[in-house]
């Protein structure tokens, strides 16, 4: 029988209950907010293992894509119950799905995305959604000039049109790509169309009610995260009296990333090589909470 942890910090409300309720199997209630961003990221990597044919991986060779420790992705992973194989390791499929039972991608997602500017073409256009269960379902825009346009597979519906055309495409996710003083209208026409997920780009706090999650994207507080780590490794190098590590050409340490060449990662169907070597990076989200 599956046994989950107990409560740990903030629990993971947003993953499960994307579009309302958890998935049957694993409840992902009780799963600690930073431990559900790391299982996207485990998602990922995973995504590219399944794609190389990839079977077994052990959790050093999937803690070191991701960049974190494997004790961090034992524990995090034994929230969703027992899973590997001691001495053998995880089996690449099975942990695929149990990941996304627990983060509610199983039953898949229909996105409206409202704003076809710049960035909501940009996203609107993006293959890589739909790959990982997220299908593109409506594009809204209120300018006479966008409405009607192809972008992707979709024409543009008018802004007007949102609240029902949300409701009849069964939306679980809003995206919101327009300028910050339309955002706050858009995101109540979005619940009151019974979207209970929404991401905005938009530069502002959006007012929901608790039954509402909202992740907020903003890549100016990803550049500053980059920025002061990269202060901090500069300090610690010239703390530690060495050379620069990219002045020496030195290989990318344990938190850059990641690159596993060892023999689990390798064994795929196909004796195809494993992908970790190049395919993954180490964090990824962009999501700033
Ligand atoms: N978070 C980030 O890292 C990040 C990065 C870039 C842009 N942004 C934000 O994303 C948003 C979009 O940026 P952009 O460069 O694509 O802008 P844009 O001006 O190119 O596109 C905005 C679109 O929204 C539409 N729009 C305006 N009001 C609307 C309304 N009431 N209903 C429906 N559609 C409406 C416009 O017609 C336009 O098509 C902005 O809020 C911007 O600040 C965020």
């Amino acid at each position: 029988m599956t046994q989950l942890h107990p409560s740990q910090g903030k629990d993971a409300r947003g993953a499960a209950d994307a579009g309302g309720g958890a998935s049957a199997g694993v409840p992902a209630r009780g799963i600690p907010q930073a431990t559900v961003t790391r299982l996207a990221t485990y998602l990922r990597v995973l995504g590219a293992l399944v794609e190389a044919d990839t079977l077994i991986v052990s959790s050093e060779e999937l803690a070191t894509a991701a960049g974190v420790g494997s004790a961090k992705l034992r524990k995090d992973l034994s929230f969703l119950g027992p899973n590997g194989v001691r001495g053998v390791g995880y089996d690449v499929l099975r942990l695929q799905a149990r990941i996304e039972n627990a983060l509610g991608l199983d039953r898949g997602h229909r996105v409206v995305l409202v704003g076809v500017g710049n960035l909501g073409r940009a996203l609107a256009r993006y293959p890589g959604f739909d790959r990982r269960g997220f299908t593109m379902a409506g594009l809204f825009d209120n300018d006479p000039g966008v409405i009607g346009r192809r972008v992707g597979d979709l024409d543009v519906r008018p802004v007007a049109d949102l609240e029902t055309g949300a409701r009849e495409l069964g939306a679980t996710i809003g995206v919101i790509a327009t300028p910050e003083d339309a955002a706050q209208h858009i995101c109540d026409v979005l619940v009151r169309a019974g979207v209970r997920s929404v991401l905005s780009f938009a530069p502002i706090e959006l007012d929901v009610p608790d039954s509402v999650e909202v992740r907020r994207v903003d890549l100016s507080v990803e550049m500053q995260v980059l920025s002061f780590n990269s202060a901090r490794n500069d300090e610690l190098v010239q703390a530690s009296g060495a050379a620069h590590p990219a002045a020496l050409g030195s290989p990318r340490g344990p938190r850059s990333s990641a690159v596993s060449t060892s023999s689990t990662a390798r064994r795929t169907k196909t004796g195809k090589p494993g992908p970790l070597g190049s395919a993954v990076t180490r964090n990824g989200s962009v999501i700033a909470p």
